[in-house]
């Protein structure tokens, strides 16, 4: 039969948007952040990349919000702005090409949680919403063989939540969701800074000292550099040099809580599985699998072999589309929750 529809995937994620289209790839990216009027009118002025840049810089009459927070919708509203901004953005809607979407939601999400995604996607403009635990996605974007009857294991590290995950046979046989990641170790940044040297920095600066300097494990090529923020003595201006020794520091708690998500996950794991993960080791995605030494880290706390996936950032998205695309094969059928709702 003639499908008239488009397929899209979805990493609706906390720190950013990406949408995978069929036969197209990765086709949009932007950080989920949306600037609106600070009134009644809650007027979108901004969206996505130039959104962010107004984080922690805007006057009083506009608020620039991350309406998804620990990898949920915080705020439901935003969301739905955001989403249908993407999804036209993206592509043209029209009567007979509403696309039928994928999308992901962390595995710790509650059903309420899982229906305010969904609905988000109908009201944005889709024909039908399927929605895939995000390991699952994670794990098919990083080309691990999820249909096989063997153990595969995922460790995704987003922004606002970390997933791990052992998969087999299309489906998640032990898993935990951290709401601790990318945003945590951000967090960590900024208390080190102001406990250590009384200077108050922004959230912003902090992602940028984390991807810059930071480090998970020393591989000996520590380095520095210099931030700038407000003297909370003082109140005024300051730089600071930071050094890579500290941001390990500063980090070192959230950290240790991603190493004991991963090892509980390990101890539930069935024997036969953990024989395979043996084998196979371990496949790290999301934003945080580029922390610099955290595959080394895992490696050596664990034991077994660690890899970070190819297009770590992207993966989501494209496991999220790549089950549109294979929608007859089992394995990927079981990874679904499929909604025949229709609008
Ligand atoms: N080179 C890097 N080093 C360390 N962290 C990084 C790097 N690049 C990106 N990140 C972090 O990755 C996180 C974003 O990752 P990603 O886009 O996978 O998350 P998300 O899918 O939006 O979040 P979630 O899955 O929690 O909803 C941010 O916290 C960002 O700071």
């Amino acid at each position: 039969m003639l499908n008239l529809s488009r397929d899209m995937g979805i990493d609706l994620g906390t720190a950013n948007t990406l949408i995978y289209e069929k036969g197209r790839g990765i086709t949009f990216r932007e950080p989920s952040v949306v600037a609106i009027k600070n009134d009644s009118s809650k007027r979108p002025l901004a969206v996505g990349s130039e959104a962010k840049q107004m984080i922690g810089k805007t006057p009083g009459d506009i608020v620039a919000i991350r309406p998804l927070r620990a990898g949920v919708i915080a705020d439901f509203d935003v969301t739905q702005i955001m989403m249908k901004h993407f999804i036209n953005k993206s592509f043209k809607r029209n009567f007979f090409t509403r696309p039928r979407i994928t999308a992901c939601y962390p595995s710790s999400v509650t059903s309420v949680e899982m229906k305010a995604i969904e609905e988000a996607i109908y009201l944005a403009g889709a024909k039908n919403v399927f929605l895939l635990p995000e390991p699952m996605a994670a794990a098919i974007g990083a080309g691990l063989p999820v249909e096989d009857p063997s153990g595969s294991m995922i460790v995704d590290i987003g922004g606002g939540t970390t997933d791990v995950a052992i998969i087999s046979l299309g489906g998640i046989v032990a898993n935990k969701s951290l709401q601790i990641a990318g945003d945590e170790l951000d967090s960590s940044i900024v208390s080190y800074i102001r406990k250590e040297y009384n200077l108050m920095i922004g959230d912003r600066t902090a992602e940028q000292v984390k991807i810059e300097i930071g480090s998970a494990y020393c591989t000996g090529d520590d380095k520095s550099m210099k931030i700038k923020g407000r003297d909370l003595v003082t109140g005024l201006p300051k730089i600071l040099p930071v050094t890579s020794a500290e941001i390990r520091e500063a980090i070192s708690e959230p950290v240790n809580s991603i190493i004991d998500a991963i090892k509980t996950i390990l101890e539930q794991t069935p024997p036969e599985l953990a024989s395979d993960i043996m084998d196979k080791g371990i496949t790290l995605t999301g934003g945080g699998a580029l922390l610099h030494g955290l595959d080394m880290l895992i490696r050596k706390e664990t034991d077994l072999k660690v890899t970070i996936a190819e297009t770590p950032l992207d993966c989501v998205a494209i496991g999220a589309g790549m089950v549109l695309e294979n929608l007859d094969k089992p394995g990927y059928i079981n990874a679904l929750s499929f909604s025949k709702k229709m609008k």
